[in-house]
């Protein structure tokens, strides 16, 4: 049974204002600080300053931290009672599993009192355990490994696995017959690319880029070309063991000279003289999961052109960490093949035929990182509208009106983002995966491509938003740094901008009847 809490007139807590004898009220609590007050980050002069010791601090608390730090339970203990008179408050803050209702700050459908056309009960149900599994299970996780670098720990992989997560994150398809998906509340025959877009907007909005690329990111364009091109015995042996998470997989694709343009690869592969084993030689750079991995999806130069082979980790493949702008967490590795020799039936696709290979994985490849960016934009404006909230701003500040219509322009770019990513999900729900390579290349291109110009953006205005706070890896900024650290990285990754507006204006140029005039 909670104890009853004490009350304090404020009267009382401001004869409270000493060294030895120190009080502060935030909102409806009592806090003493008297012990506390020594090893505060912000130090002690701003505690015993006339205006806070003794006195109502809730004004210049928010003005510098996240309400975060009072539901720690180290800080918890410093709550001593409430205030007379004061009607009990209850804070709407972190990211916890309830629903936002921060306005913009969550999809359409999940806003109160909105509708959609394009969710249904299964949709709601899988949205729900997921923000339990993920605000629950894997955010404690990240916040810690974000920082200090390390893997995802083994208990939270083992509980991701026991959801099949990694099957999920693949799509719908043949590869989740059989799997109880989300502790069984979607049947594997009703999984559409709508649950997959819920699962990569949930990933996104729980943990911070680093750890999110840690789980299983290879996996995510590594695997589908063994699904899709391997023979039967290689998927037989490598896909169970990668969607079980006893392998993990990553896509090797990039090279130092020739980035990710795939005309330009560097990295042989040559047929010894019996016709049975590639012998492969090159490097690969800033490849996800590459570190820790123990298989390779290795896009080569071969005789015929360029060839797709899955490579295991074995003699003369070493791989290197990259120190990148981001954690270390999801092993951005330097991979060298020094003649490390492989069977050919490891081919995937056919010989020449690696630029097939690549290209079949684009579109979904780019249609995730769109789920991500509209999620995280989200979660950008909603850390944008609480701390407009929050802060107290003195006096007639004319700031004030330019930062509202850069929050305009955050939620527009947003809301553009996540309501073109829902009708091109409702395409690909339609479309046969021939039909999707045909009619959504160009619309996943063009919307990739405005994503992360949007997000890039929204970055800019955040910073302006949170002033200084927002170059601090602690505090108020703490989510906005990190934003803008890392967020140029998706303007990368599955092709650049330019190329993707240009391959997006193409494609559009080559769907035109050849005989429109103005
Ligand atoms: C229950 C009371 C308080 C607790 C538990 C607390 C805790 C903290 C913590 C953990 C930090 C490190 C940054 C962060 O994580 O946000 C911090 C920073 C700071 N605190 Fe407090 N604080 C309290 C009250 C106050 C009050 C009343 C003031 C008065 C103005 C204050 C002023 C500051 C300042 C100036 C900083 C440095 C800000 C920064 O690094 O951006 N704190 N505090």
């Amino acid at each position: 049974m909670a104890t009853k809490m004490r009350t304090f007139s404020r009267e009382e807590v401001s004869k409270h204002n000493r060294r030895d004898d120190l009080w502060v009220i935030i909102e409806d609590s009592v806090y003493d600080l008297t012990h506390f007050a020594e090893e505060h980050p912000g130090g002690l002069p701003v505690i015993m300053d006339p205006e806070i010791a003794g006195q109502d601090a809730t004004a210049a608390f928010y003005g510098l931290h996240r309400h975060e730090v009072l539901s720690k339970p180290e800080y918890q203990l410093l709550r001593i009672g409430v205030v007379e008179g004061v009607e009990a408050i209850k804070i709407l803050g972190g990211r916890g599993p309830q629903l936002s209702r921060v306005p913009h700050a969550e999809p359409t459908w999940l806003a109160e009192g909105y509708h959609s056309p394009y969710y249904n009960q299964s949709h709601r149900d899988f949205q729900m355990a997921m923000r339990l599994l993920f605000s629950e299970v894997v955010m404690p996780d990240a916040l810690v490994k974000e920082e200090t670098g390390g893997q995802p720990s083994q208990e939270v992989m083992d509980k991701l696995m026991d959801c099949n997560l990694p099957a999920m994150r693949l799509g719908p398809g043949k590869h989740l017959q059989g799997r109880k998906l989300m502790y069984g509340i979607v049947k594997p025959e009703e999984y559409d690319y709508f649950h997959e877009l819920i699962l990569n907007q949930e990933l996104a909005r729980s943990v911070m880029r680093g750890y999110g690329d840690a789980i299983l990111s290879g996996l995510v364009i590594g695997l589908p070309p063994v699904i899709n091109f391997g023979n039967e015995q290689l998927k037989a042996r490598v896909v169970p063991e990668a969607l079980s998470g006893k392998k993990t997989i990553c896509l090797a694709i990039s090279e130092a000279q020739a980035g990710s343009d795939v005309s330009g690869l560097h990295t042989t592969a040559v047929k010894t003289p019996d016709g049975e084993h590639w012998i492969i030689n090159g490097s690969k750079k800033w490849i996800t999961n590459g570190v820790y991995a123990d298989y390779f999806t290795v896009g080569c130069k071969t005789e015929d052109g360029l060839t797709v082979i899955l490579v295991e980790r074995s003699p003369g493949l070493e791989t290197r960490p990259i120190k990148t702008s981001y954690s270390s967490s999801p092993g951005t590795a330097f991979v060298t093949f020094d003649n490390v020799k492989v069977p050919v039936s490891n081919t995937l696709g056919g010989e020449g035929n690696g630029i097939f290979v690549i290209l079949s994985n684009f579109n979904h490849e780019r249609w995730v990182m769109c789920c991500c960016s509209a999620r995280s934009q989200m979660l950008v404006v909603e850390e944008c509208l609480k701390w407009m909230n929050q802060r107290i701003v003195e006096g007639d500040d004319p700031t004030q009106g330019a930062l509202r219509s850069r929050v305009a322009a955050m939620i527009a770019r947003a809301e553009t983002t996540q309501n073109w990513l829902e009708n091109i999900t409702h395409q690909m729900c339609n479309m046969s995966y021939k039909e999707q390579a045909k009619k959504l290349a160009g619309p996943i291109s063009l919307l990739k491509s405005y994503a992360t110009q949007a997000a890039q953006d929204s970055a800019k205005d955040a910073m302006q938003i949170f002033g200084s706070h927002g170059l601090q890896k602690t505090g108020v900024g703490l989510f906005v740094e990190h934003y803008y650290r890392t967020v140029p990285f998706d303007a990368l990754l599955g092709g650049a901008e330019d190329v993707l507006s240009d391959l997006g204006v193409r494609q559009a140029l080559r769907a035109m009847p050849k005989n429109t005039r103005l």
